[in-house]
């Protein structure tokens, strides 16, 4: 998908939302594990129950690889289930990859073409030659991890290099990559303040911006600090999309919680 695609979805929903597919069985209601693919039961009826309110799903690699080949039979199956029924979404493997270039290459290879998801999350620790193999790839996207939402953000990204701090090198050297123009930037929402600088170093990109939710993050802050006129965010919610009921009223009550985020959504978008 390319951006100007995503931006005229944004506008036409008036909403920048992106639901998290972080399915876990402990979690799920419990009528449904009887199903043959209960993962895949529950990720079908959030898609349609909260499709009309968001614009991306982001399945986390992390919750299907944990079930081994079922996993990743539920994660092809709601893969294709978005590419046949919501081929307007824009899909995002959470998947935090990143390795020699060689290596690289088959991690797009098995996200872009194999799963065709629209973008991967990618780990910028091993530098350029771990991250271009990604950009090479036509209307894909490669979103690099720069002010991740947890507290260990610390422990790295915000210690200085040289005259600034590590996120923002991030930000800086990935702009004189091969085909940076389809480079995204995970920033967490619990690090919105922070959203200002950022702007500052990338003002058009779009950034993926989890943590809003179960993890506290505000979304009216991540809007004062990160929205640009053509929106620029995308902003996810798992858990408390998912998990709002774990009763058979499971679909209904993620697409309120959706359905309210989008709400909120429209008043920001109203305000460009
Ligand atoms: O900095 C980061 C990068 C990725 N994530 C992922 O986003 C979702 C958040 O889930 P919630 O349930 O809405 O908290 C999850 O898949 C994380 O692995 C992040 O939280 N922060």
């Amino acid at each position: 998908m390319t951006t100007k695609d995503l931006v005229g979805q944004i506008f036409e929903k008036k909403s920048f939302l992106c639901v998290g597919l972080d399915t876990d069985l402990a979690k799920i209601p419990k009528h449904l594990l009887g199903d043959k693919d209960p993962i895949f039961s529950f990720n079908k009826a959030i898609i349609d129950a909260t499709h009309q309110f968001c614009v991306a799903y982001k399945p986390n690699i992390a919750f299907y690889e944990a079930y081994g080949l079922q996993g990743w039979k539920s994660l092809e199956r709601t893969m294709e289930y978005l590419n046949e029924k919501h081929p307007e979404m824009f899909t995002i493997a959470d998947a935090k990859r990143g390795d020699i270039g060689n290596t690289s290459t088959r991690y797009a290879k098995a996200f872009f073409e194999a799963l065709n998801f629209d973008s991967i999350t990618i780990a910028p620790y091993m530098g350029r030659d771990s991250v271009e193999p990604f950009l090479e790839f036509k209307d894909k996207h490669t979103i690099l991890l720069a002010l991740t939402s947890n507290q260990g953000a610390f422990d790295f990204q915000t210690k200085n290099v040289g005259n600034h701090e590590l996120y923002k090198e991030v930000l800086e050297r990935s702009k004189t990559y091969k085909n940076a123009e389809n480079l995204m930037y995970v920033v967490g929402a619990t690090k919105a303040s922070y959203l200002e600088g950022v702007r500052q170093i990338v003002p058009e990109s779009f950034l993926l911006v989890p943590g809003v939710g179960a993890q506290g993050g505000n979304l009216q802050e991540v809007c004062k600090y990160g929205i640009t006129k053509n929106v620029g965010l995308l902003v996810n919610s798992s858990r408390g999309i998912l998990y709002a009921s774990q009763g058979e009223d499971f679909a209904k009550e993620a697409a309120n919680k959706a359905r309210n985020i989008q709400q909120e959504m429209e008043v920001e978008l109203g305000k460009l």
